[in-house]
């Protein structure tokens, strides 16, 4: 049986990401929009209710009132925007974060993909929560860099075009200095804990990449974990996950940096523990593409789920 696919926003940086992992899989139909229909809301109604999934590839606005439009009990919506990602009714994909999250993702019909920053701080502090070995209230501080096109189409020509209006030749920015960024609710929602992180996110002069660190002083904690027993949880909550993986703790004593590229133009979500036992201090890594894991991959990934299809159908691993 052959799922029909309708992508809204599918000419923007996500949108487009998503369109080639989809090309030449048979078992998947896509409907398109001539460019002069892809803004017009009948147009876009007309191919929100015919799809069997569609995938919201929008401004948080746009991606709700897609939302709205669609008028039927079936079609089932994947949101890559952050308007859904703690709303009620909604289920948070991403399918290795809980034990019971990809079933719960098989069963539902609204699906909010997690943002790129969330989902690298997530896959490392999630299973250190639950297994107890972060305290609930521990004051989490988190510390990322992006490639630009995680702003989509108005970053990249930030960054590309010297005419643009906010055209930039920064190598390095640091950003959201209010300290309100838009990714930080669903950080402490789904990540359990009684706080939200302190998140610092910086954007760098490379199209696509991610890293994203967990800086801990585990000296600090009452029952101070060792490093050895970070790494083993993680190790035993992506066991045999092929989009998820922990390198080996000897690897990361051998390793002397961690570049922005370290996952490439993949949907693979890499995972490091770099820490000193003796100083009691370790900085949790997690390399990702912001396009892949962080976007088009993850939506990808929930397509195959929501469509009864193999979970990795598709990705770039
Ligand atoms: N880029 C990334 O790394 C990530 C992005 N996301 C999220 O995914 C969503 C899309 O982001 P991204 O692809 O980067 O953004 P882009 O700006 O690159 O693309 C957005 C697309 O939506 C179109 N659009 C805007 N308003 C409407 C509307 N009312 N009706 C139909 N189409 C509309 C735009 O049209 P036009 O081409 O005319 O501007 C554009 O093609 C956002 O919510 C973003 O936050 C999530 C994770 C990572
Ligand atoms: C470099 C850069 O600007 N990144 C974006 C996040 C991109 C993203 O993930 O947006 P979603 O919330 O839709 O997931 C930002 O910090 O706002």
């Amino acid at each position: 049986m052959t799922t029909t696919v309708f992508i809204d926003g599918g000419a923007g940086t996500t949108g487009l990401e998503i369109r080639e992992r989809l090309a030449g899989r048979p078992e998947l139909s896509l409907i398109t929009l001539s460019d002069a229909e892809r803004k017009d809301a009948a147009a876009r109604k007309g191919a929100l209710n015919d799809a069997d999934v569609v995938i919201l590839c929008l401004p948080d606005d746009a991606a709700r009132e897609a939302v709205s439009l669609i008028g039927n009990d079936r079609t089932k919506v994947i949101d890559a925007s952050t308007a859904h990602r703690i709303a009620d009714g909604w289920t948070y994909g991403f399918p290795e974060l809980e034990p019971d999250q990809g079933e719960k993702l098989a069963a539902t019909r609204f699906v909010a993909n997690p943002g790129c920053y969330p989902t690298g701080y997530l896959a490392l502090v999630r299973p250190l929560v639950r297994a107890g070995l972060i305290p609930l209230d521990w004051p989490l501080t988190v510390n990322a860099v992006s490639g630009y096109s995680g702003g989509g189409k108005a970053m990249i020509a930030m960054f590309e075009q010297g005419d643009a209006p906010d055209a930039t030749d920064t190598a390095h920015r640091a950003y959201a200095l209010s300290l309100a960024h838009k990714h930080v609710p669903e950080m402490q929602v789904h990540g359990g804990t009684n706080h939200p992180p302190l998140f610092s996110p910086a954007v760098a002069k490379v199209y696509r990449g991610m890293l994203v660190e967990v800086p801990l002083q585990l000296r600090a904690m009452r029952d101070r974990p060792s490093v050895v027993a970070l790494h083993d949880a993680l190790t035993a909550a992506y066991a045999g996950s092929d989009v998820v993986s922990v390198h080996p703790l000897v690897e990361g004593l051998s390793m002397p940096a961690i570049d922005i590229e370290q996952a490439g133009a993949s949907d693979r979500l890499e995972l490091f523990v770099f820490g000193n036992e003796k100083a009691g201090q370790v900085r949790l890594i997690a390399a990702l593409d912001n396009l892949g894991k962080g976007a088009a991959g993850a939506a990808v990934q929930n397509l195959n789920i929501l469509a009864g299809l193999p979970q990795t159908a598709g990705l770039r691993l």
